[in-house]
């Protein structure tokens, strides 16, 4: 098996002064190689090579970033003597990059993202465990045709329902409505669903020649909101907006007019949820037939923003959008 480690950054790469400080570190420091080295039963798992892509707090993933890792990643798969590849990451972006890649990785091959919560340098720091379990699973042939997966604290997830559940805790990547795909204990991953959307070699979406995408704005729902921040990111240039509404998508009146009107000149309107569990239905709190929105049905409004971004690649019609929504 020959896996591929793609390192680009985060707190499985972090220095803190001091082994017991979990929380005020520097990301992004130690170096691939280095890191590997604290992983010394890989070598009867798998043949490694790795390369550093970016050295960032996945904050500061990007755009660029993740063209480049797309490619890259399309690359090393089309190669016969590539299996898999892991791909080290920050963890408050992770779901996103994963999300991603599932929509535009073209291939069965095991794509595994993973990071940790300590440090490396910390005492008992998850990195290492982490990153030897992401390999095994990226080598093991259960992973294959799963999409991107993200594989931290002994969980498997899948991209597109994972999320981040806790901000400092070890035990926080999880899917809470829909469940971890399985478990990777002691070198053996046991999966007990798939996922059923569309994704990585059944994905319609391909970024091979795309330099920049729409604009794509997140605004969160709140009492009385006015709408104000809707109208200042289509002044400066979205083309498309995610509003995380209340309950099943909601919005007030006066949103709901703000919306509209924007729609009316052009710009897509999806409907996702700030609350963390449940589907956005079509025509449910509101109604998206009349205003030509979209229902994000389960996709957070993060992950509704990198869905809509690359639909408007290909069309600005709400309703093969909302189709889109359904089937990824
Ligand atoms: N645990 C982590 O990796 C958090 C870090 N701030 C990052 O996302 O890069």
């Amino acid at each position: 098996m020959n896996i591929v480690i793609l390192a680009t950054g985060g707190t499985i790469a972090g220095v803190s002064g001091s082994a017991v400080d979990t929380t005020s570190y520097q990301s992004g420091i130690v170096p691939i190689d280095q890191m590997l080295q604290g992983v010394g039963p890989l070598e009867g798992i798998a043949a490694i090579t790795s390369e550093q892509i970016a050295q960032v707090d996945s904050s500061d993933m990007n755009h660029d970033l993740w063209l480049l890792l797309a490619r890259k990643v399309n690359g090393l798969l089309r190669q016969a003597d590539v299996d898999g590849v892991v791909i080290t990451h920050g963890t408050d972006t992770l779901e996103e990059t994963a999300y991603f890649l599932n929509l535009v990785v073209k291939s069965e091959k095991p794509v595994v993202l993973v990071g940790a919560m300590r440090p490396a340098t910390a005492l008992s720091s998850d990195g290492p465990l982490n990153l030897y379990n992401a390999v095994v699973l990226a080598a093991s042939p259960e992973a294959r045709g799963k999409g991107v997966l993200v594989a931290l604290n002994n969980a498997i997830n899948s991209s597109r329902d994972v999320t981040k559940t806790n901000t400092v805790l070890q035990d926080t990547f999880k899917a809470p409505e829909l469940g971890y795909l399985g478990y990777l204990i002691d070198n053996q991953p046991s999966f007990y669903r798939a996922p059923t959307r569309r994704h990585t070699a059944a994905s319609g979406f391909d970024v091979a020649d795309v330099g920049e995408f729409p604009q794509v704005d997140i605004l969160y729902g709140h009492v009385d909101d006015n709408g104000n921040l809707a109208r200042a990111a289509v002044r400066d240039g979205a083309k498309g907006l995610v509003y995380a509404g209340v309950g099943n998508g909601n919005m007030s009146e006066k949103m709901e007019k703000v919306l509209q009107e924007l729609q009316t000149q052009g710009v897509v309107i999806v409907r996702s949820t700030r609350v963390s569990n449940g589907i956005v239905t079509r025509n449910g709190a509101i109604n998206d037939d009349a205003n030509r929105f979209v229902a994000a049905d389960t996709l957070s409004p993060q992950k509704a923003r990198i869905l809509l971004m690359l639909a408007l690649l290909e069309t600005c019609d709400p309703l093969k959008i909302q189709k889109m929504f359904w089937e990824y």
